[in-house]
């Protein structure tokens, strides 16, 4: 190669040296973690700008918290999941912190520090990487980036009806339609119907919600084991299953009677979802109930038709949360979007984009005599507004070309010496050929 050493061009071998004694590290990431490389980032960064972008059109203003939080602000008691992987370990200042699960706990926290100062209703969206700690003998990750809505301050079923029309609007920016995902919707207020009915204590209300989200996990009579081993009556059991199996409103209003806050709030964002014009993207589904502890109404999970992939994103109204932090209660709902799962659907859909570098620029000088020219015209072509890759050695025009090529460089601009004798430079549009002689003040 042009070095002429036989290494990869850009190394250096000094054979005075004696070689390096380093114990090779392990190159690979940690586990469950991934390396972002060009190609990678640029598929993110296209996920994360769609996020972005229908956050924008929602009118949501963007947040963010540290990943490492007080471990206090996930410890519920209610048997989740998310509880049992936590990320969580004692730094240097014996504090119990945790990389954060999920952001929500983050928003509670930040909302009741600013308390009075933030004015309702807050509508703020975050894209966070949340991590969780789980034994790799699954193999599946401990990382996820995760976008998040929420709309503090609304106790209206328009909060929830909105927050599903902007994922609805953002699958539909992504090629993703209808007859692709739906969303189950249900209410937490429906087992809380059956729970008072059976004067079953409010403090299981959690603990039964995160037993009976396991349903599709788990077989029946597990979960009726841990019900019961909660505090939950046979009879109050049997009901609440029976009150799952529910395929329809007005089916539910039979059983719960047309006065409960369950059929009304579930009526009321139905009439909503026609309203958006989303309504064949919703379906009721009296078995979602999500598993998370703090959700109390309405909640809803975005699915896959075809049912070959795990939920795609889910959320909810968490009316009690930044109660249960020593704030003053608020109403409260949002949704996680994960990046996992959706790269997923993509593939299975053929909706990948293809996203290659882009560089409007490649400069370089004919004569090593000339480099410091090409940073003049890479500097007045930068200061423009043009992206440029300066080369920055000297180097063949062949390598130039094949780096031109490689990068995908609109212009190949080449500063030789008798052009920047007369002030010009040589611009070649790459894509067709063309080639003119521009002054280097007129370049644009
Ligand atoms: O979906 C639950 C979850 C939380 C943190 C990290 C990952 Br990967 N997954």
């Amino acid at each position: 190669n042009e070095n002429g050493d036989g290494g990869r061009p850009g190394t250096i071998s000094n054979p005075s040296l004696p070689p390096p004694i380093v114990e090779k590290i392990d190159v690979n990431p940690p586990k469950g973690t991934r390396d972002f490389p060009p190609e990678e980032m640029r598929f993110r960064t296209w996920l994360f700008n769609n996020f972005r972008e229908v956050s924008r059109l929602f009118g949501f203003e963007e947040v963010d918290y540290p990943v490492l939080e007080s471990e206090a602000l996930y410890i519920r008691k209610a048997g989740e999941e998310i509880k049992d992987q936590l990320y969580g370990f004692e730094d240097r200042g014996n504090r119990r912190v945790a990389l954060r699960p999920e952001l929500t706990p983050s928003l509670a926290r930040v909302v009741i520090q600013k308390g009075k100062s933030v004015a309702l209703p807050i509508k703020w969206f975050a894209i966070g990487q949340c991590w969780r700690y789980e034994r790799m003998t699954r193999g599946r990750r401990r990382e996820h980036y995760q976008w998040n809505m929420d709309i503090i301050g609304v106790p209206e079923i328009t909060a929830e009806a909105e927050l599903i029309s902007s994922i609805v609007t953002f699958f539909k920016r992504l090629g993703i339609t209808s007859s692709d995902v739906g969303f189950k919707v249900s209410s937490r207020k429906l087992l809380q119907e059956v729970l008072q009915r059976y004067s079953v204590p409010e403090d299981l209300f959690s603990k039964v919600c995160v037993i009976i989200d396991k349903m599709e996990k788990i077989p029946m009579d597990e979960i009726k084991r841990e019900l019961k081993l909660v505090g939950v009556s046979e009879d109050a059991i049997e009901q609440l299953l029976q009150v799952l199996t529910i395929k329809s409103l007005s089916e539910l209003e039979e059983i719960l009677g047309p006065s409960g806050d369950a059929v009304s709030d579930l009526k009321s964002l139905f009439l909503l979802a026609d309203k958006f014009g989303y309504s064949d993207w919703i379906q009721f589904d009296a078995s979602i109930v999500r598993g998370l502890a703090y959700y109390t109404g309405i909640v809803f999970e975005g699915f896959d038709r075809e049912r070959k992939l795990r939920a795609i994103c889910g959320g909810g109204r968490y009316d009690r949360l930044l109660s249960t932090f020593g704030g003053d209660d608020l109403p409260a709902c949002g949704f996680g979007f994960g990046d996992a799962v959706i790269v997923e659907l993509l593939k299975e859909k053929g909706l990948l984009p293809e996203l290659s570098p882009q560089v409007e620029n490649i400069v370089c000088s004919l004569d090593p005599e000339l480099q410091g020219a090409a940073s003049q015209v890479a500097t007045i072509l930068r200061e423009k507004g043009q992206s440029v890759d300066l080369v920055l050695e000297s180097k063949s025009l062949k390598w130039v070309f094949k780096r031109a090529a490689r990068i995908n460089a609109g212009r190949l601009i080449l500063v030789g010496n008798s052009e920047w004798q007369k002030g010009m430079v040589v611009v070649k549009i790459l894509d067709t050929g063309e080639q003119f002689d521009v002054k280097v003040d007129q370049l644009e």
